[in-house]
C-alpha cells in the first residue's frame, strides 16, 4: 500500500510544465522487439475521468503498449507521463497508481472469491479492518456481493472477469489498465463492465484505458478511441469524432431490385447523396456505402421506386474493423 509520500499528488515539477497534466501523456513512444518494431511513434494524451479504448487487430501493439504503460516493459524510445510524472524515473510511484489487469488473468482455483481478494490485500500490505472494509468496497464496486463465499472454480468466465477486476482496484490505482476485458463476454457480461468502469471513474476520478480488437465492444463502453494498426496510432479521440473521421465506417446498404434494373442504375444511384462505393454482386444483388441518416435513406429508397427501381430487400451491415484496416492498408496507409 502506498504511503501518503507515494501518491502521484506531488507538485515536484518533474515531466511536462502544465497547469493540469493529463492523466497519462504518451511522447514518442517506440518499441521494439529485437528487430521487430511493435509500437511507432505513438503520441497521445489522456484526461483523468476517461474510459479511453485502445482497439486494433491482433499485433497492432496494444499488450505491448498497455505493458509499457504498467511499467512491464521498457520503451525503446519514447516518454510515458502519469499526471505528469515520468513513469521511468518515478517507477515506484507509477506502480503505486497504476492497476494492470492482463488479457487472460489467472484465478486461483482453490480459494473461495473472499480468501483470493485477502490474500492479494495482504500483499499490498492491508490488515485488520482496512483490508476487510477495501475487500467489501472492491466487491461491491464489480457487483458481487452474492458470490462472496463461492469457490472462484464456479465463477463464469464475467464473474471470473470481474473479480480479477476487483483485484485490480485494491490499491485504489488512479489509472486503471485492461488488457482485452470483454473477450469472449457476452453482451450483457459487456453492458455490466462498463456500467461498473463508469462507476468506478465516477466514483473514484479514475482513468480507464481498455483494449479491443472489435470496435463496436469499445464504441459502446468508451469515451474516446484510438485506432492501432501495425504499431501506428492512425486516430484518437471522441468516439463519435474517431468513427466519422474513418470513413470506412459507414455502414454497407444491401438492396435486391425485384428485377435486373436497367444500364442507367449505377449512374443514377451514383449521383444520389450520400451513395458512394457501388458494388454488383449479381444483375439484382446491389451494395453501396452510405453516410445518411435513417430518414435520408427512406427518402433515396422513395425516390429509387420514382424512378422505376424497385427494392424488393434493403439490409444494413455495419463493416468490421479489420474491413476498414483492411482498405487503409489498399489506400497506401
Ligand atoms: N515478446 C515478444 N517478442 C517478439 N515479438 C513480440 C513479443 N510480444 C509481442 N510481439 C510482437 O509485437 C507485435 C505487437 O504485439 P502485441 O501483443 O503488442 O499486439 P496486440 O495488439 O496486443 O495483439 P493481440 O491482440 O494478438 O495480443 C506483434 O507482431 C507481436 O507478434
Amino acid at each position: 500500500m502506498p504511503s501518503p509520500a507515494d501518491t502521484l499528488t506531488s507538485d515536484e515539477p518533474v515531466g511536462p510544465q502544465l497547469a493540469t497534466p493529463p492523466a497519462i501523456s504518451i511522447q514518442d513512444l517506440r518499441i521494439d522487439y529485437g528487430s521487430h518494431l511493435a509500437v511507432d511513434n505513438m503520441s497521445v494524451d489522456i484526461e483523468r475521468g476517461v474510459i479511453y479504448g485502445l482497439v486494433g487487430p491482433n499485433g497492432a501493439g496494444k499488450t505491448s503498449t498497455f505493458k509499457a504503460l504498467a511499467s512491464l516493459l521498457k520503451p525503446t524510445l519514447g516518454k510515458i507521463y502519469l499526471n505528469g510524472h515520468d513513469i521511468v524515473t518515478h517507477q515506484r510511484l507509477a506502480q503505486a497508481n497504476i492497476g494492470y489487469m492482463p488479457d487472460m488473468a489467472p484465478v486461483a482455483s482453490d480459494l473461495k472469491v473472499w480468501e483470493f481478494l485477502d490474500m492479494f490485500a495482504g500483499a499490498h500490505g492491508l490488515s485488520g479492518k482496512e483490508k476487510s472494509t477495501r475487500i467489501d468496497e472492491c466487491i461491491a464496486l464489480v457487483d458481487l456481493h452474492s458470490e462472496y463465499h463461492a469457490m472462484c472454480t464456479s465463477l463464469s468466465r464475467g464473474m471470473m472477469q470481474r473479480l480479477v477486476l476487483a483485484k485490480t482496484l485494491l490499491h485504489r490505482p488512479s489509472l486503471l489498465i485492461l488488457d482485452e476485458p470483454a473477450s469472449g463476454m457476452d453482451i450483457k457480461s459487456r453492458v455490466g463492465l462498463r456500467n461498473i468502469l463508469r462507476n468506478i471513474c465516477k466514483s473514484h476520478g479514475a482513468t480507464v484505458l481498455i483494449s479491443s480488437h472489435i470496435l463496436p465492444e469499445l464504441t459502446e463502453m468508451c469515451d474516446e478511441i484510438g485506432i492501432l494498426h501495425k504499431g501506428h496510432l492512425l486516430d484518437s479521440g471522441p468516439v463519435h469524432d474517431v468513427l466519422h473521421r474513418m470513413t470506412g465506417l459507414l455502414p454497407e446498404i444491401k438492396i435486391r431490385l425485384a428485377e435486373p434494373p436497367d444500364m442507367h442504375w449505377k449512374e443514377w444511384l451514383l449521383a444520389q447523396e450520400y451513395v458512394s462505393n457501388i458494388l454488383g454482386e449479381d444483375a439484382t444483388h446491389f451494395s453501396f456505402h452510405f453516410e445518411g441518416e435513417e430518414s435520408d435513406l427512406a427518402e433515396l429508397l422513395r425516390r429509387m421506386i420514382t424512378q422505376g427501381y424497385l427494392a424488393c430487400r434493403v439490409s444494413e451491415r455495419q463493416r468490421s474493423l479489420e474491413e476498414i484496416l483492411l482498405d487503409l492498408e489498399y489506400d497506401g496507409h
